[in-house]
């Protein structure tokens, strides 16, 4: 037993799901660990953080009077503060970009507890995503340790200043939770079912003969226009193959709604039904369906890094990747929003069984499934 305390500072979806092997991992070497959860992302976290059987100590309230960035910092910077002086912890460890990695790992600094950063390293070297890629940046400066999971993003680590020693590459933690969610749902599919949302289990059973593919778009960058021409895109990929289908989990944002359905507004009730508009899933059913499909859409960086561990081609919704890993290892193509591109891509992969073996990844670049444990060995060894 070791008596040194973990706080985990978690705010968002993906950090839950990316932060869960490195738990599960430290739980195994019977680690003392406090999970703070900030509130940045509210409902969709709590079915989340029992799935991987990850119960926050402390959930913060972050109500505030305004949606901005400034009034979104001011209020973690108190109230994570708050939390950190309750759960005294000896480590603070953040995943990331997001304003609450970013604030976790600043206090860290303030209150002189060594901080870990789980996926360092990621950069676009542009603006977007904004604020995140700024955030990376300042993490960087401020933590003990750092995780980048490629090559890549140890590269990037290295050319910013950044001590060897300090840096330790040991693969993306996403890839562990992808497979020991697909593990949990083999061994149990009834119960997957059972959660699967309403209708999607029927339209499943309905299409089980179809060739499925999986579509998402989130980033702020491609809501309006951008997403009509993604949706756009997917009603002339359903017209051209007659066997294939589409699962569309949708933002819950209203007004990226009404884009998605303005984009499939021409086509015929029969087409329109071969596609699925689903809320946002649980991510259990994400994963089974990722499993599924024979390719995916998106504009999601977890989603490009989740299908390249289950060898599944993706066409990439954005102009630029920070996960140019799998581009150039052959399992990913950057097609933007671009109507033409996305269809004769598509087009591709569902019409030559060449074409698309050819993108199917080997070896997902970003990880072997161990990041995890190579997280809890490393911070074992140094505090
Ligand atoms: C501005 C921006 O874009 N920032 C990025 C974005 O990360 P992302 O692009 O990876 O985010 P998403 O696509 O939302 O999540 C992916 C995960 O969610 C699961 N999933 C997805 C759909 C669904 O219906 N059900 C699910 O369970 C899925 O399997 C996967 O694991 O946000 C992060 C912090 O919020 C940032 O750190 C990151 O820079």
């Amino acid at each position: 037993m070791n008596d040194k305390r973990y706080l985990f500072c978690i705010g968002t979806r993906p950090e839950i799901i990316k932060m869960a092997p490195v738990f599960q991992s430290l739980k195994r070497a019977e680690k003392e660990i406090s999970i703070l959860h900030t509130g940045q992302h509210g409902s969709v976290a709590n079915d989340l953080y029992r799935f991987f059987g990850m119960l926050p100590n402390v959930s913060l309230d972050l109500r505030r009077s305004s949606n901005s960035l400034g009034s979104l910092t001011s209020a973690l910077f108190e109230k994570v503060e708050n939390a950190l002086l309750q759960l005294k912890p000896d480590v603070v460890l953040v995943q990331g970009d997001t304003t609450s990695a970013f604030v976790g790992a600043t206090l860290g600094y303030y209150h002189r507890k060594p901080v870990a950063h789980v996926e360092a390293g990621l950069r676009t070297h542009e603006h977007d995503p904004f604020p995140e890629e700024k955030n990376r940046e300042m993490i960087g400066r401020l933590a003990q340790w750092h995780f980048p999971p490629t090559p890549r993003a140890s590269k990037n680590l290295r050319q910013e200043g950044i001590a060897d020693d300090s840096i330790f590459e040991v693969g993306n933690t996403v890839i562990d939770a992808a497979q020991w969610t697909l593990d949990k749902i083999k061994a149990d599919s009834a119960e997957l079912i059972r959660e699967l949302p309403a209708g999607l289990a029927a339209f499943l059973e309905k299409m089980k003969h179809s060739r499925k593919i999986l579509i998402t778009a989130h980033r702020r960058e491609n809501w309006g226009q951008p997403i009509r021409n993604i949706a756009l895109a997917v009603a002339r990929i359903v017209e051209e193959f007659p066997d294939v289908v589409a699962i569309w989990p949708v933002h819950p944002n209203p007004s990226v709604r009404d884009d998605v359905e303005r984009g499939l507004s021409e086509l015929s009730p029969s087409l329109r039904g071969r596609i699925f508009l689903a809320e946002p899933l649980p991510y259990p059913a994400l994963i089974y369906l990722l499993d599924l499909c024979a390719f995916t859409l998106t504009d999601s960086g977890g989603i490009q890094e989740e299908a390249s561990a289950f060898a599944k081609p993706v066409l990439v919704a954005r102009e630029s990747t920070e996960r140019q890993e799998l581009i150039n290892g052959g399992g990913a193509k950057l097609v933007g929003t671009d109507v033409e591109l996305t269809l004769a891509e598509a087009g591709k992969l569902l019409s030559s069984e060449a074409y698309y073996r050819s993108m199917q990844v080997s070896q997902s670049p970003f990880g072997d499934g161990k990041a995890g444990e190579r997280i809890a060995k490393v911070l074992g060894r140094f505090s």
